[in-house]
């Protein structure tokens, strides 16, 4: 459960890459992919923030821009009230050093292969940053500290596995190495991007108990990417904390977890949740709830509102015009992008488009 202390605020976030066309000639065939767009959410301290989407939706791009590993280009990012690249420069004066943000904010990645040098040890690879941020540890306290570390992630006996090269490691135990280096910094908040996705079925419920219990151990906040909602509300509810729904760049909706799956608002939600088997496709409809089966190109997204080329719901306002985030529940937790949770919007006289019905639908709602 989250404290009134914001740890992380992510203001009108963008993201977009610019990358050359197909064609020709690769100045006039830039394209701009618009991978994280408008994207506003505070984390809080001690709060867990589990975020879902397909293929493509931004989610990396936003996390790696939450922790600093990736420059926006419009919105800011800001860490205790720091913004995290207006500390960077050299000229700066931040009330926070760029170093103690980055230090601050730690990830764990799907693949913890990728992050750990071959040639090193477990102790050697978790000792050296240790000996960057605590210098006046002394070899043997920074060697107990990893092993102290070692084994509260359950690799015991701890020596044995401080020894071993990461090829003599399961991923399993690789991911647990990377959890242990990100909380030897003492982090505010790690970023666990597809940290379960690469793990044995068996494993994942095993590896996320123990994201949950580190976290409340060791007052962490967490920033939790899927793909897969079953793995994102299992994180989100268990920790009581928020889950929020990435669409082609942009956040439309966030919300308690049991709040948003229980009463999803947006569409898209029903979507996913309709796709999430243990969710209750049971009593919902035999088919996706969707017009169209194909996700646009984030080059070039749909005018309005991005989910109206697929939402079986959209009128012409929503082709025309895209909805603001508004509260759906009266302490403004659970918002939603989308006009159908604004009772008086125009979106209710408006036609809809084709194959699209406004009939409120409750097929995938638990009320
Ligand atoms: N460095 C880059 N240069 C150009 N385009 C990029 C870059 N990084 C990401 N993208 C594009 O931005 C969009 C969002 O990518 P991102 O990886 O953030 O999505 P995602 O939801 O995490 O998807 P996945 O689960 O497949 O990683 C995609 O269209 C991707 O191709």
């Amino acid at each position: 459960m989250s404290s009134d202390e914001t740890v992380l605020s992510l203001s009108d976030l963008e993201v977009h890459f610019e990358k050359e066309g197909g064609g020709l000639n690769p100045f006039s065939d830039r394209e701009t992919v618009r991978a994280v767009d408008g994207v506003s959410l505070d984390i809080g301290a001690n709060d867990v923030v589990a975020i879902v989407g397909e293929s493509g939706s931004g989610k990396t791009t936003l996390g790696k821009a939450a922790v600093g590993l990736q420059e926006p280009t419009g919105g800011s990012v800001s860490y205790r009230g720091q913004d995290i690249w207006q500390a960077k420069g050299w000229r700066s004066n931040p009330s926070i050093p760029h170093d103690e943000i980055r230090r601050s904010l730690q990830i764990i990645h799907q693949d913890p292969g990728s992050a750990l040098n071959p040639n090193r040890t477990v102790l050697s690879s978790l000792s050296a940053p240790l000996k960057k941020w605590e210098p006046s540890l002394g070899p043997e306290d920074r060697e107990a500290r990893v092993l102290h570390f070692i084994e509260r992630v359950g690799m015991t006996p701890p020596h044995d596995y401080a020894h071993r090269y990461p090829h003599q490691l399961s991923g399993g135990e690789k991911q647990r190495v990377a959890l242990v280096r990100a909380l030897l910094m003492n982090p505010d908040l790690i970023l666990a991007d597809e940290a379960v996705s690469a793990l044995d079925v068996s494993l994942r419920v095993e590896m996320m108990d123990l994201l949950l219990e580190l976290q409340t151990q060791f007052d962490t906040s967490f920033l939790f990417i899927s793909h897969d909602l079953s793995n994102a509300r299992y994180i989100a509810e268990h920790a009581d904390g928020r889950l929020g729904v990435m669409y082609l760049g942009e956040l439309v909706e966030l919300g308690p977890a049991d709040e948003v799956l229980r009463n999803p608002q947006h569409p898209y939600t029903k979507v996913l949740k309709w796709a999430t088997p243990e969710l209750g496709r049971d009593e919902g409809p035999s088919e996706p709830p969707v017009r169209e089966i194909d996700i646009p190109d984030p080059v070039n997204p749909p005018s309005g509102c991005r989910f109206h080329t697929r939402c079986p719901n959209a009128t012409e306002r929503c082709k025309r015009t895209a909805p603001d985030v508004t509260s759906v529940d009266s302490d403004g937790r659970h918002r939603v992008a989308c006009y159908r949770s604004t009772d008086d919007d125009a979106y209710w006289n408006s036609d809809p488009l084709d194959g699209a019905t406004v009939a409120i639908d409750d097929t995938t709602t638990d009320d």
